[in-house]
């Protein structure tokens, strides 16, 4: 049974440009709660990656309000809220680690037993097809798609309530991507975390979302709280309307 409680709630939130008086995001109203997958999509410059980062409060509202299980974001201190929060990027660094210590970084922050980082670890790298020898490897012997898959394990690894991901299956191989995907909705449904995955390949979105934002300069102007019901096609003539808009613009 759905749980009473939104694990994440935004209202109406709004995020001003640092420069200029452009608006990234406008007005952005949605609940999620646990083990939801929603897709987040839209054209380029539509503001998807703007909203990931507003969620893992690495930018502040410039209005409106974001809740974490009813709980205000400011009355969470920001290392605790990351903590429960993750954001993986498109292109991740490693920071100059190796795939080993980057894996247990966060785990060792987070002061899990040593144990139990092992398993974490091990768990994880299983999953997602990691083989061992790439652990003493630096982010300079991987190509872009095994370091995404790396930091995507490395957010697996801690365990987070809400995992936030900006296209992670950009540089995986159609094999790879799917099962990623599929990985992704075994641990959704297993009711723990709610995913938010930014992807502009509508084909994957599909496979994985039971929820979807799509933005539009900023704005939300679909929010499907149940994407069976969702007409895929009609979407994806929107979304290739919405695609040349943003390009006439820019031109
Ligand atoms: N700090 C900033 N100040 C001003 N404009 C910004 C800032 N950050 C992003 N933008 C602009 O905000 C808009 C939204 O950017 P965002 O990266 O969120 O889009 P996106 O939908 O993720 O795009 P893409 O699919 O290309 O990654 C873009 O027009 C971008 O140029």
């Amino acid at each position: 049974m759905r749980s009473e409680v939104a694990q994440l709630r935004l209202e109406g939130v709004s995020l001003a440009a640092t420069i200029g008086s452009q608006y990234l995001l406008q007005d952005i109203s949605f609940e999620a709660f646990p083990g939801d997958r929603i897709a987040i999509i839209g054209a380029s410059g539509a503001g998807k990656t703007s909203l990931l980062r507003i969620v893992n409060r690495l930018s502040e509202p410039t209005a409106g309000s974001i809740y974490l299980e009813e709980k205000e974001y400011h009355q969470i201190p920001a290392i605790q809220l990351r903590q429960q929060v993750t954001l993986v990027m498109q292109e991740s660094k490693l920071l100059g680690m190796t795939v080993r210590e980057a894996l247990q970084y966060p785990l060792v922050l987070r002061k899990m037993p040593r144990s139990q980082i092992q398993q974490q670890i091990a768990y994880w790298m299983e999953r997602l097809n990691i083989p061992e020898d790439w652990l003493e490897k630096t982010e300079l012997q991987l190509s872009v798609g095994q370091k995404q898959l790396v930091a995507i394990a490395r957010a697996l690894a801690t365990q987070p309530k809400i995992l936030l991901l900006d296209e992670p299956t950009s540089a995986l191989d159609a094999g790879k991507a799917s099962h990623l995907i599929e990985v992704l909705i075994q641990l959704a449904d297993s009711g723990q975390t709610t995913i938010l995955m930014v992807n502009h390949q509508l084909e994957l979105a599909k496979q994985f979302c039971t929820q979807v934002l799509f933005l539009q300069a900023g704005r939300l102007s679909q929010n499907a709280s149940n994407s069976s019901q969702l007409d895929w096609d009609k979407l994806k003539a929107n979304l290739i309307q919405a695609e040349t808009k943003a390009t006439q613009e820019w031109h």
